[in-house]
């Protein structure tokens, strides 16, 4: 692909100790034999396009399957349809295990950075000696540089990255012993640890350079294939622009027949070449409306979107760009483990592992803990360190909502929507175990597997709690801190889980906001605004759809004014959209940060940081029955919020998915809750709702408003009410009637 291809240069290997047969899927078509260097003429460029559909023409070409060694995932191969992409998936895990290995670059790419970035890391976090007694590859490290109170960059709220910088990369000129039990000085450490590593190292730069030719004659070859450099020759990708009825009944035809994965990729290439540049390159008599409609039809073809989410999607970027986020969604993002500074340090780590066979490096400047993992001969997930804790699975993206969170030492924080804990672990890590963390989750099952991966962490600062978060300001409030990592659509994980692609419905994207939203204003209500160290929200989710993120956002600010946006303080990321499609945000929204599996190689993710500054609104101690979110209709929450992920492994994959035991163990667990609280669950909350309105309209005419009033806030209590699990009261809103009764 032109420019996408070149610029995403990664094929990135996937957790080692699983593979998703999804994921081979991917396809590659290869264009070259039907697009060959030769010049065409005006009039044979405007019958190629359909010309370069002719099926015997096309050949698919399978990239070549690389992966490290055991079994992790490989690049995926070409296909589209539905039929070629069973099959490729059918054929992928064989591909994917024999022996060919796949050495993607780093995510910082700043190829002279991986010795300052050795030397500048900083551990998070006291070693536990008694751990690591067995484990003779540890070293004394009395040269932490843990997140202290100084490193916070955003207590006043306006931190600028500088500061930031100096947190998350020291850039400190530190040697100390790697082994230290080996009496070995640093620099022999050094070279000891280099020398281990640099076969591996060695080899994936040569895949990584034939990877690069491979894609560079690849791309060659697009671009032939749809006459980049041609500008002068508008390209014809609509079909019978003059009405001429044989293109049309060709066309319709061809429309009729499995798609050809060939004419799809020129196409879509022609047509962002003739939206970037629409007035020199478009047709007579096409508008941008019908490129548009039919570059999204392609594209939902060749990678496989329901057409709503494709659309959803293009329209978040530049034509080029979007295709770049579909392509890096062809491709698994790296793996990448964190350090356990509770337990170890990254350097000792990094050291154990190389001597295991593990080829890796650090993640790149921004972070001190991450390790990305290149290959591996022996399955990270059952290492004697994974075992012991000293690392966790987890993906880039997820270290990014904790260092914007930058819990301290002895601060009280909440972690939402935790399980299952890579966050809520790595927040304990930065408060040294100090403090409290309440780790809550809805999920019950889910909530075991973050006592799981607490307990194997060594974290001992952590109350894990299992209630709808919605109702959290009404269990416990106060906090300094709080995480909304939020149940979210996964549309910023889709190379993780493909099943996105189609399974997001129009309603998905209505439900999700609104349980965003409540969450969020009970994340805020949480929130101690007189707290002396904190008082910060964290807003993330895995998804990068502007209703979740933004649109859950700007509500959340209209709603309480008590809070505003500040920094992140994360160094890279793309600024949050102030405006969308004629829609506009507040202006500060652009501190919040957007990531692109295409532009930074880490799943998509969303950031965006408040600080409360001012108590909330009286009456908002919960978000379920307190708050009705409006800008919508009230939608029936399902308990399909669940994560695909499963257990201590799937750390990395946070998203939305459905799980329908999961939902029945919420379901019980709620009603169980309600019925303490003498409420009957079984009440029907259509029912209810109709009540409210008759008694709202009641409240209305009433003279005498309070009675009415009160009355309507008891009954609104006893109306309370679930849906499949969650605890929800009707479309009217205690608050509002409240209002109205003053
Ligand atoms: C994105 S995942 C969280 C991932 C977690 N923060 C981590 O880093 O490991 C979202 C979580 O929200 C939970 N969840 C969904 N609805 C919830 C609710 N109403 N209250 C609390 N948790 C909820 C799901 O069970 C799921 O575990």
């Amino acid at each position: 692909m032109g420019k996408g291809r070149s610029k995403y240069k990664q094929g990135l290997p996937d957790p080692i100790e699983t593979y998703h047969p999804h994921l081979a899927k991917k396809r590659k078509v290869d264009d070259q034999d039907d697009a060959k260097p030769s010049k065409r003429s005006k009039d044979e460029k405007k019958t190629k396009t359909i010309a370069v559909t002719a099926p015997e023409k096309k050949k698919k070409k399978e990239t070549k399957a690389t992966a490290p060694v055991n079994g992790a995932k490989v690049k995926p191969t070409a296909a589209v349809a539905a039929t070629s992409t069973k099959k490729a998936s059918k054929d992928a895990p064989s591909k994917a295990n024999t022996n060919g290995k796949k050495a993607p670059p780093p995510l910082d790419s700043d190829d002279d950075s991986d010795e300052e970035e050795w030397e500048s890391e900083g551990d998070d976090g006291d070693v536990s000696e008694s751990k690591l007694a067995a484990v003779d590859f540890m070293g004394s490290s009395d040269d932490d540089e843990d997140m202290n109170e100084d490193d916070e960059p955003d207590v006043d709220d306006d931190s600028d990255d500088s500061v930031y910088d100096s947190v998350y990369d020291s850039g400190d000129d530190e040697t100390r012993p790697i082994f230290s039990d080996d009496d070995l000085s640093g620099s022999e450490a050094e070279e000891q640890l280099t020398a281990a590593n640099i076969a591996g190292l060695t080899r994936k730069l040569d895949l990584q350079i034939a990877q690069e030719a491979e894609e560079a004659e690849a791309e060659l070859q697009d671009q032939i294939a749809t006459n980049i450099g041609e500008d002068e020759i508008k390209p014809f990708v609509i079909g019978a622009a003059t009405g001429e009825e044989d293109d049309e009944n060709e066309a319709s035809k061809l429309s009729k027949l499995a798609p050809d994965l060939a004419l799809l990729r020129t196409r879509i290439n022609d047509v962002v070449r003739v939206l970037e540049d629409f007035s020199n390159l478009c047709e007579e008599g096409r508008s941008r409306t019908d490129y548009t409609e039919q570059i999204i039809s392609d594209i939902s073809s060749y990678y496989g979107y329901s057409p709503y989410l494709a659309e959803k999607l293009f329209h978040l970027f530049s034509p080029s760009e979007a295709l770049s986020f579909f392509e890096a969604n062809e491709t698994p993002r790296p793996l990448v483990i964190r350090t356990n500074t509770l337990k170890t340090h990254r350097r000792d780590l990094a050291q154990v592992l190389i001597n295991r066979g593990v080829t890796l490096e650090p993640i790149g400047k921004w972070s001190k803990v991450g390790l990305q993992v290149f290959e591996s001969q022996v399955p990270l997930g059952a290492t004697p360190e994974y075992l012991a804790g000293h690392y966790i699975l987890q993906a880039a993206s997820s270290f990014l909502p904790v260092m914007a969170l930058a819990p301290q030492e002895n601060e009280r924080c909440l972690d939402m929507a935790a399980a299952p804990g890579g966050k809520t672990t790595y927040m304990a890590a930065l408060m040294k175990n100090t403090g409290c963390v309440f780790a809550n989750d809805a999920n019950k099952i889910r909530a075991k597997g973050l006592i799981g991966n607490i307990h194997r962490l060594g974290v001992k600062n952590t109350i894990v709690c299992n209630y709808d978060a919605r109702e959290f300001p009404k269990v416990i409030g106060g906090f300094d801190r709080v995480l909304l990592d939020a149940p979210c659509s996964g549309t910023g994980v889709i190379a993780k889980d493909a099943s996105v692609k189609t399974n997001k419905t129009e309603k998905d994207f209505l439900k999700l906001p609104h349980l965003q939203k409540q969450l969020l204003l009970a994340a805020i209500d949480s929130v101690d605004h007189n707290s002396k160290t904190g008082g910060y929200i964290v807003y993330s989710t895995c998804s990068v759809t502007v209703e979740e993120n933004e649109g859950v956002v700007e509500y959340a600010l209209k709603k309480r004014p008590n809070v505003k946006l500040v920094e992140t303080g994360l160094t890279f990321g793309v600024e949050g959209f102030v405006s969308f499609r004629g829609k506009s945000f507040n202006e500060r929204m652009k501190m919040t940060r957007r990531y692109y599996p295409h532009k930074y190689n880490v799943d998509g993710f969303f950031v965006a940081k408040f600080r409360k500054v001012g108590p909330s609104p009286a009456g908002s101690g919960n978000a379920v029955s307190g708050e009705a979110v409006e800008e919508e209709e009230i939608v029936e929450m399902d308990i399909d919020d669940e994560d695909k992920e499963k257990g201590e492994k799937g750390e990395g994959a946070f998203q939305w998915s459905e799980d329908e035991e999961d939902a029945k163990i919420i379901e019980k667990s709620l009603k169980r809750q309600k019925r303490k609280k003498g409420i009957d669950p079984r009440a029907d909350p259509s029912k209810a709702g109709t009540k409210e309105k008759k008694q709202e309209e009641e409240i209305k005419k009433s003279e005498d408003k309070t009675k009415p009033a009160k009355d309507s806030g008891e009954k609104k209590k006893e109306k309370s009410t679930k849906t499949k699990g969650f605890v929800r009261v009707s479309a009217q809103n205690g608050t509002k009637q409240k209002k109205k009764s003053k």
